[in-house]
């Protein structure tokens, strides 16, 4: 028997249920990562996120090689790549972990294709705590608000135990071909922006064990202070999850072990947990509002003056500029900091939420095909379990309050103190109200 395993966003090797099952295989296995830009429904990564990728592959390259393992790099759609790897390998077995968003539908016709041909086709559980359809209300059906999901999910069910990585994988004797990567050009080359990225990231999956450690080691007690972007008080393991480099069940139960209050961290998981639930149940995302209602709200959608000026920086609201360059030059923004970001480009600039998350999907290295567009619309009042529409943040408030001494603004955006504000808060903030009134009358 010959074993094809597919990895997609799960680039990993301990708890990778597709690759611990291919360890039974002795006459050989072939290891795949395939970029597919072409499938239709899927979203074409954004500029950060590929900068990840690469690094993370070259790790993931790394650690396979100590298992004697090469990764076989392949580019294009995979309804015609999968099915010819498979030939070409005289595979007799094609094994994957699940994904849970537009690319499933692909994985379901891919999946029959295959078995049409003979191979036997396994797939198993992917990035979540819980598979989706298993968390469900007394009717069946999904939920829709946070906290009672939340409650269902942690009271009852337990996340799977990981699972180890593999000790031995036994390699396929003939060559199979393999792209370059850096044939791929994922990474910037003129100009080369992700300098600021590479200073602040280590992708891999030992740095998101790392990162988890040195969290759980310290961080993780001062967490109720996470709302303080000056602080850096937060685990930074979003990118390192969104590549699947380390799963949720590794941090659930790495997490729990070290005892301690960890409920308000877990519970954030459980927000991925839940953004991620909606999307496969309500999704894609990224572009219907999840509240039909606001299908006739009056958004803007033109990329105007207001919208370069909150993209790089320059609103002269403080808080927001920092928030905007941290994102800029590091490809990362803090929570609390992203929902004020958001606020001001959706209710004070009036601008559809779409816009704002094209610009994080570009600009993210957690750009994330359910958390971004999820907490987009969150803000925005769309959303599933939303913040109610006339919540609209006040950034100079919020900037008193959780960055008091001004120390995060003066680390990236020392400038905006002098710059003007470039709207009225309170004008802008009646118009949005009007305009929320009017829908719900
Ligand atoms: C407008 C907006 C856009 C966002 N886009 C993304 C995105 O594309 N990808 C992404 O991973 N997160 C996104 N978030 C959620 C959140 O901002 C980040 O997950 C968090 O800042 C990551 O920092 P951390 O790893 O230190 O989080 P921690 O506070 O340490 O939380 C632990 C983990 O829980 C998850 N998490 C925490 N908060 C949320 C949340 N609100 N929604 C979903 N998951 C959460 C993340 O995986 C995170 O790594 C967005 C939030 C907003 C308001």
């Amino acid at each position: 028997m010959t074993t094809l395993v597919w990895l997609r966003d799960d680039l990993r090797l301990s708890d990778n249920a597709a690759l611990s099952a291919a360890t039974d295989d002795a006459d050989g296995v072939v290891v795949l990562y395939l970029l597919d830009e072409v499938s239709e429904h899927l979203r074409p990564l954004g500029g950060a996120a590929k900068w990840w990728l690469h690094q993370s592959l070259r790790a993931l390259e790394h650690s396979l090689g100590q298992l004697g393992m090469p990764l076989v790099l392949r580019r294009g759609a995979a309804e015609e790549v999968i099915p010819a790897v498979a030939r070409e390998c005289g595979a007799d077995r094609v094994l994957w972990n699940r994904r849970y968003g537009a690319a499933r539908d692909h994985d379901a016709k891919l999946k029959t294709a295959l078995r049409q041909s003979d191979v036997v086709v396994r797939s198993y559980p992917g990035d979540l705590l819980f598979e989706p359809w298993t968390i469900a209300t007394q009717t069946g059906t999904p939920y829709q608000v946070y906290s009672a999901f939340w409650r269902a999910c942690t009271s009852g069910h337990t996340p799977a135990d990981p699972l180890p990585a593999p000790k031995q994988l036994t390699s396929v004797q003939r060559d199979i071909k393999s792209e370059s990567l850096d044939s791929w050009l994922l990474t910037p080359a003129n100009p080369d922006w992700a300098a600021g990225i590479a200073s602040r990231w280590e992708p891999g999956e030992s740095a998101a064990h790392r990162t988890l450690d040195e969290f759980l080691e310290d961080r993780v007690q001062r967490y109720s202070r996470r709302d303080f972007p000056a602080e850096d008080t937060g685990s930074e393991l979003s990118p390192h999850l969104r590549w699947g480099e380390i799963s949720p069940r590794q941090v659930w139960h790495r997490t729990l072990l070290t005892g301690g209050d960890v409920g308000m961290f877990l519970s954030e998981l459980g927000w991925r947990e839940f953004a991620k639930h909606t999307a496969f149940h309500f999704g894609p995302l990224e572009q219907r509002n999840l509240n039909a209602r606001f299908d006739t709200f009056p958004w803007l959608f033109e990329r105007d003056a207001g919208f370069d000026a909150w993209k790089f920086g320059r609103t002269g609201f403080g808080i927001v500029d920092a928030g905007m360059q941290e994102l800029w030059q590091t490809g990362f923004m803090h929570n609390r900091v992203r929902m004020i970001a958001a606020s001001l480009l959706t209710k004070n600039l009036g601008l559809d939420w779409r816009i704002g998350e094209a610009w994080f999907w570009d600009t993210l290295v957690d750009a994330d095909e359910a958390s971004n567009p999820f907490n987009w619309q969150w803000v925005a009042g769309c959303g599933a379990d939303a913040a109610p529409y006339f919540r609209i943040f006040n950034p100079d408030l919020q900037q008193k309050k959780f960055d008091p001494d001004g120390a995060y603004v003066s680390k990236w955006a020392p400038y905006s103190m002098t710059l003007p504000q470039i709207i009225d808060l309170k004008a802008t903030r009646a118009d949005a109200l009007q305009a929320y009134h009017a829908l719900v009358r």
